[in-house]
């Protein structure tokens, strides 16, 4: 049979009716990303789109999505002794039913058992057939009568512990705690699993912090101020900020803090031409461009052509007039200019992202110990063929959103031996019992500040 005549996935799935409910939507996103290896936040933003869940119908499906990928293998870890037949060989959607079910009546307090379970048999009943249905009806209801016996085993070595305990694969934990010590790591994936705070930042061009937040307390947001970035507010109510006039009118960009510490290490000054390598969707740049003020250029590059727009609609939006938006790879950026001519270069490298599992849990299950190693070698190459495109005394900021030495910390190392002209500079968060962590650069871990885990490494050419 041809490649063209085999049929797809899709045309051997069953036509399914549309998801209504919160559980049917959620089912619905987890199922796709269990078979589509699909990124569960960009289904779950489609699925809600089309779906027409609003308030607390949307939240319970957003919470029943991320939970239930959070807390995987966990679940199937207590789930695999209820299912006769392993939980391996049943479809996807009736495994994913039985995670989302567990997760409500084991993680979640607010939800009465039976509305779980008859939650759960009524989807049943709708996909399947009498005898799915009446499997699922009797696996949860022996979950729920042996609730109490739901324990993990005492006495196992301590990676198999952590990786069980807090729902992670074991060769990362294996990796963390030979990075940063059984304790760290045990209080990072603890730290995974907790909802993410929202941050903003101010657009301080056109109002000042307190300003914002003053307005912010008039509207009844419970806000405060951040305290790792001066341009930053931690929104602890007060609904979707994205959704606001502030928003809208350019008063605010979302962030989060430890990217917010970006622009503070990269100190673009007036007048200063600066080059971000890898820009998109931005939101660095517009820091950056907020920082710089009136005059001076930042140049937000990026390979992807379609994302040059993103970067455009944002700084029309925040009112910036400094950015210009470039296209292309990073990697020949020395073709275009010419060398020494940026007083400042921002390389906001792609990584592994493991240090924002928080927002996207479905990472962890999906990285391999190899896509690490692969993304390190493109990030080296990157940073050594954009820094001969600096200046005498500039400053070149490497910066990524994971938790891993080989991208970060042993990374800037090698980097370093091999480029004597380069020397760490004066790094930010001085006195930051975090900032020990890493011997070169500042490693941000999730438990630190409730932020993304994030490294920012800062290197000055020496003349
Ligand atoms: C970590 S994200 C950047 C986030 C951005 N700095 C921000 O704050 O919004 C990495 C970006 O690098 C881009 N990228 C990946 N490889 C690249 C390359 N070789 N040259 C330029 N950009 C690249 C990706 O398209 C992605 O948008």
């Amino acid at each position: 049979m041809s490649e063209s005549q085999r049929p797809t996935k899709d045309a051997n799935r069953k036509k399914v009716a549309a998801p209504r409910t919160a559980r049917e939507v959620a089912l619905q996103v987890l199922t796709q990303v269990e078979e589509d290896g699909a990124y569960s936040n960009m289904q779950l933003h489609g699925a809600l789109q089309r779906s027409e869940l609003k308030g607390a119908d949307a939240g319970l499906a957003t919470e029943l999505v991320y939970g239930t990928i959070s807390r995987l293998s966990t679940i199937d870890y207590f789930l695999e002794p209820f299912v006769a037949k392993g939980m391996k060989k049943l479809q996807p959607w009736v495994r994913n039913l039985l995670r989302l079910s567990f997760y409500q009546l084991y993680y979640l307090d607010r939800i009465p058992a039976h509305a779980a379970v008859n939650e759960a048999v009524n989807i049943a009943k709708k996909r399947g057939h009498q005898g799915i249905s009446g499997m699922v009806n009797g696996v949860l209801r022996n979950v729920l009568r042996r609730k109490d016996e739901l324990k993990l085993p005492e006495h196992l070595p301590a990676a198999e512990r952590i990786a069980l305990e807090h729902a992670h694969p074991q060769w990362l934990v294996e990796r963390w705690i030979s990075q940063y010590g059984e304790e760290v790591t045990n209080a990072m994936c603890q730290a995974n699993n907790e909802p993410p705070s929202v941050s903003v930042r101010v657009n301080q061009t056109k109002l000042t912090r307190d300003e914002l937040l003053s307005q912010m307390h008039v509207a009844q947001v419970d806000a405060i101020p951040s305290s790792l970035s001066e341009d930053g507010i931690i929104v602890r109510s007060g609904g979707n900020m994205a959704l606001t006039d502030w928003y809208r009118d350019g008063r605010l960009s979302i962030q989060d803090e430890s990217s917010m510490l970006v622009a503070a290490a990269v100190d673009p000054k007036s007048g200063m031409r600066v080059l971000d390598c890898c820009a998109a969707p931005g939101g660095k740049s517009m820091h950056l461009a907020e920082k710089l003020g009136l005059k001076g250029e930042i140049i937000a590059n990026d390979i992807h052509p379609h994302k040059a727009k993103l970067i455009e609609d944002q700084a029309i939006r925040l009112g910036l007039h400094t950015i210009r938006t470039t296209t292309g790879d990073a990697l020949e950026m020395q073709s275009l200019y010419p060398a020494a001519s940026f007083d400042r270069i921002l390389l906001d490298a792609p990584c592994s992202g493991l240090g924002v599992i928080r927002r996207k849990p479905d990472l962890k299950w999906a990285k391999q110990a190899e896509d690490i190693e692969d993304i390190s070698k493109l990030q080296l190459e990157l940073l050594e063929r954009t820094a001969s495109l600096l200046k005498k005394d500039g400053i070149l900021v490497y910066s990524t959103c994971t938790v891993e030495k080989q991208e970060n910390e042993e990374l800037i190392r090698t980097f370093l031996k091999k480029h004597p002209e380069f020397s760490e500079a004066e790094p930010i968060l001085q006195g930051s019992s975090n900032a020990s962590r890493a011997e070169i650069g500042l490693q941000i871990l999730p438990q630190d500040y409730h932020s993304d885990g994030f490294y920012i490494a800062r290197l000055v050419k020496l003349g």
